[in-house]
């Protein structure tokens, strides 16, 4: 399924992802072509090993494709880019650096002023709850703690575009909730381009402005689902009859699927 929105900031351009192990080749992602628009926020939903994480890794230059290839603002992507930041679910802190330290090491390595640094660092680490833990070291945070602070950190530098691997999966409902509600809230003041990857169709739904549903075997686009809800979302939203419409709508595509309640007994 090809998508085409007027300015894509980042383009899968017919991306084969093949696997060989022991000896066998696996394709975990078959002619997936989708445009996401500058400033978009898209949701990645689909059943286990469907290639969403895949995905994203070959957005974030962590992958050689076997064809086809990723562009990010009209450039081939060959690399890890600093105009990208990347937030997987078990996100690796510095254990030897505290909270605080974690949070500015990206705004060091773009020589970002001691002034200024202290600024961002403190705002970011207000926004995830972690004000009072900028001096505790990771080892004496619990893991949702740990998980803010990667968050914290990957906003601090303020990339362009976020690509987020099932960020808050980690986290308490209320903590989850919390989270999703800060993500749209500097999402619409910053208007980063982001990829969000999820098992949680709820997630999708309330996060995005379009849901791209996946199918397995070989991983591919099944589905987009366009979500009209107004920004900013709010509480009320999650509990209107159009959010229980689209939930349906995406459920269906995900669940509902050939072959996956088979894939399950
Ligand atoms: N580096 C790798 N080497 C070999 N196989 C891989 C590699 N990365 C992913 N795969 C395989 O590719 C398929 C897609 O994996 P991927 O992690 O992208 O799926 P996913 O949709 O994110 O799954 P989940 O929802 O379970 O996290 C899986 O079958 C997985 O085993």
């Amino acid at each position: 399924m090809t998508t085409t929105t007027s300015k894509a900031m980042i383009r899968f351009e017919d991306l084969r992802q093949e696997f060989t192990l022991t000896g066998n080749t696996f394709t975990a992602l078959d002619g997936v072509s989708l445009d996401i628009a500058d400033g978009e926020f898209v949701t990645v939903v689909g059943p286990s090993g469907c290639g969403k994480s895949t995905m994203l890794n070959a957005a974030a230059g962590l992958l050689d494709p076997t064809s086809g290839r990723v562009m990010v603002d009209d450039r081939e992507v060959d690399g890890p880019s600093t105009r990208t930041g990347v937030i997987f679910q078990q996100y690796a802190l510095f254990p030897w650096l505290t909270v605080r330290k974690n949070v500015e090491f990206g705004l060091e390595l773009k020589k970002v002023p001691a002034k200024e640094r202290r600024v961002i660092v403190d705002h970011y680490l207000e926004l995830v709850g972690l004000t009072r833990f900028a001096e505790a070291l990771p080892k004496e945070l619990s893991g949702g703690m740990k998980q803010r602070c990667a968050i914290a950190r990957a906003y601090a530098v303020n990339p362009e575009i976020l690509l987020m691997d099932e960020p808050f999966g980690a986290l308490d409902a209320l903590t989850r909730v919390h989270m999703q509600e800060q993500l749209l809230k500097t999402w619409t003041q910053e208007r980063r381009t982001v990829m969000f990857v999820t098992h949680d169709v709820d997630e999708s739904v309330f996060l995005a402005s379009r849901v791209i549903v996946m199918a397995a075997r070989p991983g591919r686009i099944f589905k987009e689902i366009k979500i009209d809800l107004p920004y900013p979302r709010t509480e009320e939203m999650r509990l209107s009859d159009e959010f229980a419409r689209l939930r349906t709508q995406v459920w269906e595509a995900v669940y509902h699927q050939p072959g996956v309640a088979e894939a399950h007994q």
